[in-house]
């Protein structure tokens, strides 16, 4: 059942088309402000739209657990309605997946020690380990990750990078980033917004050429074989 987007139009975005099958990862980039995060709301329906459907459903419009089923937003910050919950009891909340538990998925993410904390006395990178854990915990068929590693130390930044290689992690993952090794590493496919509209969408081998990097990036990204680093 894939996941896809037809012809999708508004004030930021225009005429965005592609599709991603069940099982299949992609990367999706672009610069500050293109619109990757409003892409991200659409797909997960947060803004509803008829241009989005997996298989016949449109996300927008199913509710409950058939829709946590189908598609997950992970946002880049923590927001929710309570700070004072507990990690483990936000974490209940999406607890959609009963073949893991909530102690080996903090154990998996390295937060086990934060299990009876309340929320709001997470750090930045602890409460973004703790959206990672959610989206385990809730295993919808596709999950969209709005950069998960912004805040992250490089340690945690590579044991994030292990999980979202990870094939079998979640069925398929979309994920939102600005950083240009992560996503060469992951070797995913590449979807490349530029004002607005899908720019490149293709083969991981061919974005990270360094002849299209330099057309894209304005000689601020140099691929030097086994990482892409930035030209500072
Ligand atoms: N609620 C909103 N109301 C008005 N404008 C918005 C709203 N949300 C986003 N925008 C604007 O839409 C554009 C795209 O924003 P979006 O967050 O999708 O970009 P992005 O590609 O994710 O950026 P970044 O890489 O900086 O996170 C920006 O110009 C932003 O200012």
């Amino acid at each position: 059942m894939p996941l896809q987007i037809s012809n999708y139009t508004d004030a930021i975005l225009s005429g965005i088309s592609f599709s991603l099958e069940k099982g299949k990862h992609l990367v999706i980039l672009g610069a500050n402000g293109v619109g990757k995060s409003t892409l991200a709301k659409v797909l997960c329906g947060l803004i509803p739209s008829e241009a989005v459907r997996v298989d016949d459903i449109i996300p927008s419009k199913v509710y409950g657990e058939k829709r946590a089923g189908i598609i997950n937003y992970i946002p880049p910050k923590l927001e929710i309605y309570d700070s004072y919950l507990p990690v483990e009891d936000f974490l209940a909340l999406s607890h959609f997946n009963r073949n893991l538990t909530i102690d080996a998925v903090l154990e998996r993410v390295g937060i086990a020690h934060l299990k009876g904390k309340p929320c709001r006395l997470l750090s930045s990178g602890e409460s973004q380990l703790l959206l990672t854990a959610s989206a385990l915990l809730h295993g919808a068929d596709y999950t969209i990750f709005d950069e998960p590693t912004a805040n992250l130390d490089p340690v945690r930044m590579r044991l994030l990078f292990a999980l979202l290689k990870e094939e079998r992690t979640l069925p398929s993952k979309l994920i939102i980033t600005h950083n240009l090794d992560l996503a060469y590493r992951l070797g995913f496919d590449i979807l490349y917004l530029h004002e607005g509209e899908v720019a490149f969408h293709g083969r991981s081998s061919e974005f990270f050429e360094q002849s299209h990097l330099d057309r894209l990036y304005d000689g601020a990204v140099r691929n030097i074989g086994t990482h892409v680093v930035t030209a500072l």
